[in-house]
């Protein structure tokens, strides 16, 4: 569903990434867990074509994203929660893009519903939201299309321990019904708890990749990130 074959990104002596190879299979999510400065949101950047890659490629529903018919029908992208027009209100960010993807109105209000912004909140301009309301509307964004792919760029920061919940039962309930969910974090307690499968990413390398189980055997999970994260940092030294 969502694939990167040997990416590597370079800006100028820096490499963001460094063939990074990963899979993440419908009905599934997979986080995407390093340090700040790991490369995560290059490799997202790259994902949605907002990047070239120096060499490799990723892919998304089998093609590269700006090849695909219609991309923000069928995947869902939040990449920055700020990126919003300040001067719309929630509800006109959500309506503009339901007309370009020429959804009926009714889908505003389920999305409204869904992400938990009330017909107050979705009336004032988006300048005044709270981080966490963004993110809110961001995901509503991201899910308008009914997207078979939803691609997250650290969506949890500013949401306080309930929305951190919420959006736990929401990304599960995406891959129950086949959605392929890529969630890219700084935290590894944030993934643990949802993600099916994490990709642990240092340095702009692939760590290591499997289950929750699987990468903390033996010495548990977190001490697992800090060792490989902390190894990446005496190599690159
Ligand atoms: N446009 C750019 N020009 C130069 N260097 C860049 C650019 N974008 C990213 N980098 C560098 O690439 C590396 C990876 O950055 P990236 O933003 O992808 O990391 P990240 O894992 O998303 O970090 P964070 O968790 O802090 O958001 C960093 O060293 C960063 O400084």
């Amino acid at each position: 569903m969502i694939q990167f074959s040997h990416v590597s990104k370079a800006y100028q002596d820096v490499k963001a990434l460094d063939d990074v190879s990963f899979a993440v299979e419908a009905g599934t999510v997979t986080g995407f867990l390093g340090p700040n400065g790991a490369g995560k949101s290059t490799a997202l950047r790259v994902l949605v074509g907002l990047s070239r890659p120096t060499s490799g490629t990723a892919t998304v529903l089998g093609r590269p994203y700006q090849q695909l018919e219609c991309p923000a029908a069928q995947v869902g992208t939040l990449l920055d929660a700020s990126a919003q027009h300040p001067g719309r209100t929630g509800r006109e960010v959500l309506t503009l893009a339901a007309m370009t993807l020429g959804l009926p109105r009714s889908r505003v209000d389920e999305m409204l519903a869904l992400v938990g912004l009330t017909g107050r909140e979705a009336g004032r301009v988006v300048g005044g939201y709270s981080l966490g309301m963004r993110q809110r509307l961001g995901i509503g964004h991201a899910l308008l299309g009914r997207p078979r792919a939803l691609i997250l760029d650290e969506p949890a920061n500013g949401l306080d321990p309930q929305g951190i919940q919420w959006l736990r039962g929401l990304l599960r309930d995406l891959a129950e019904a086949g959605c392929a969910v890529l969630l890219s974090s700084h935290l590894l307690h944030e993934v643990e708890q949802v993600a099916d499968r994490i990709v642990m990413i240092g340095r702009g390398r692939v760590l290591a990749q499997g289950t929750p189980a699987e990468l903390g055997r033996g010495r548990g999970l977190e001490q697992a990130f800090l060792d490989l994260t902390g190894a990446a940092d005496r190599g690159a030294r």
